[in-house]
């Protein structure tokens, strides 16, 4: 047990899935996996552990944040070994071609700061995804013919933002979608070496204001945990 996991010693597996919404874990690993058991409820952050495919899988809710995440993906891989973590979140919509339920892979993460901010001080680190998995869920969505964009993403702290000019040189740059979470993730995945990917839904749109409820925000994005789960056990050399 940690202070924000309630798991015991191997509980949680060295794959774990992680999206910010404790209700989309619970609502992802009784729709796909076999076996499950709960995990944590600490702070009513659910975490779920079952199968896939005969492969040991956690589940596990990472708030909504970078800090938040922060404390969880660190628990989870110094003191419970997780290797393999894919972010399986929402985003919003920063392009024309990309439509909302369109599925992104997360390339790189562009941000304005992260919790990581103080250790790399003048340095501004590029968080990008670990290839392998990054091939293998791009052959997934290619295989399931899921409408699939590939490339760079904003991770902001903020979900209403002051700052429109931002979005607007994001959207000039090329950003595919806008959440909260990537950016620390690919910087813990690079200090401990793991491997790390986030997979997202496009949940709503800054150019369009079209949006998604969110029962369908919480239930409805099987795609995406389809092809997450499919890149972490797959072989890319
Ligand atoms: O749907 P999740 O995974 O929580 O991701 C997105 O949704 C939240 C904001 O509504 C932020 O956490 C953002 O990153
Ligand atoms: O962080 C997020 C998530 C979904 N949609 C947004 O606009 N921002």
């Amino acid at each position: 047990m940690t202070i924000h996991i309630g798991a015991k010693s191997g509980e949680i597996a060295e794959t774990v899935l992680l999206p910010g919404d404790p209700y989309r874990a619970k609502w992802a690993a009784e729709t796909f996996l076999s076996d499950v058991k709960l995990v944590n409820e600490v702070r009513g952050m659910l975490g779920y552990t079952g199968t896939w495919n005969g492969q040991r899988v956690t589940i596990q809710g990472s708030g909504m944040g970078m800090p938040s995440l922060s404390i969880y993906v660190n628990e989870l891989i110094r003191d419970y070994g997780a290797r393999t973590l894919i972010r399986i979140g929402s985003c919003g919509g920063m392009q024309d071609k990309v439509a909302v339920r369109d599925v992104i892979l997360a390339m790189t993460a562009t941000t304005l700061s992260t919790p990581s901010r103080g250790i790399f001080k003048e340095v501004n680190f590029a968080p990008c995804a670990d290839w392998s998995l990054l091939k293998a869920a791009a052959d997934a969505a290619q295989a399931k013919g899921t409408t699939t964009h590939v490339g760079g993403i904003y991770s902001s702290d903020v979900f209403y933002d002051e700052r429109p000019d931002l979005n607007e040189q994001m959207v000039r740059h090329g950003i595919l979608g806008v959440e909260m979470e990537a950016a620390e993730l690919y910087n813990l995945a690079a200090r401990h070496g793991c491997r790390a990917l986030a997979v997202l839904t496009v949940s709503d749109h800054l150019l369009t204001g079209e949006a998604l409820p969110s029962d369908q925000r919480e239930r409805s994005f099987g795609e995406m945990v389809e092809i997450a789960l499919e890149a972490a056990f797959s072989e890319v050399p």
